[in-house]
């Protein structure tokens, strides 16, 4: 989808995030044990922190992945591997869209279980655990990506 037809937005702030983030760890908890988890770079950093917390896990690693640049949908860039095929690892990402992200993932990692906290209709089928469904048109703002700024009153004098 083109950064214009993006027409909503789903801000979501730092408590919210945990909250989710502790939901998603909820339902993971029948899907272990796991030898460790894979951080996609970067959105996926906070959550599998979070989620790493929850569930006690310590061996952490990251697959280092960029596809977006502001809104721009690019060509899924992999600066970073992990060897094997990922059993026994739970892979964590902050959202999927399109799922171009995740098909690169679960092709280099086909084994391993992949959980995002929001997923969009057009990715929702690549990920195994997530918590919420956001719509394909709807941009979702990260409490990273944003920061607290007035706006004007509805009534303009
Ligand atoms: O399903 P897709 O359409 O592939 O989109 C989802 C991916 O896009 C974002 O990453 P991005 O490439 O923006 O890099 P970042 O994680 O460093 O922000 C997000 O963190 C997912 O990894
Ligand atoms: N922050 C953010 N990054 C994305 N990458 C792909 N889709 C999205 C989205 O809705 N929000
Ligand atoms: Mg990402």
């Amino acid at each position: 989808m083109s950064p214009s037809t993006l027409d909503k937005s789903f801000p979501v702030s730092w408590w919210e995030l945990h909250r989710d983030a502790k939901a998603l760890a909820w339902r993971l908890m029948s899907a272990q044990p796991f030898k460790g988890i894979i951080a996609i770079t970067r959105g996926g950093l906070v959550p599998a922190a979070i989620i790493a917390r929850e569930l006690e896990v310590r061996l952490i690693d990251t697959l280092c992945i960029a596809s977006y640049d502001d809104r721009s949908q690019g060509d899924a860039q992999v600066l970073k591997r992990i060897p094997g095929d990922g059993t026994g690892w739970l892979i964590v990402d902050d959202l999927v869209d399109t799922g171009s992200t995740a098909r690169v993932v679960r092709e280099m990692l086909p084994k391993a279980h992949f959980a995002t906290i929001y997923a969009k209709p057009a990715g929702r089928p690549l990920v195994d655990t997530f918590v919420t469904e956001v719509s394909q048109d709807t941009w979702i703002l990260f409490p990273w990506d944003t920061d607290m700024q007035a706006v004007p009153p509805l009534i303009k004098r």
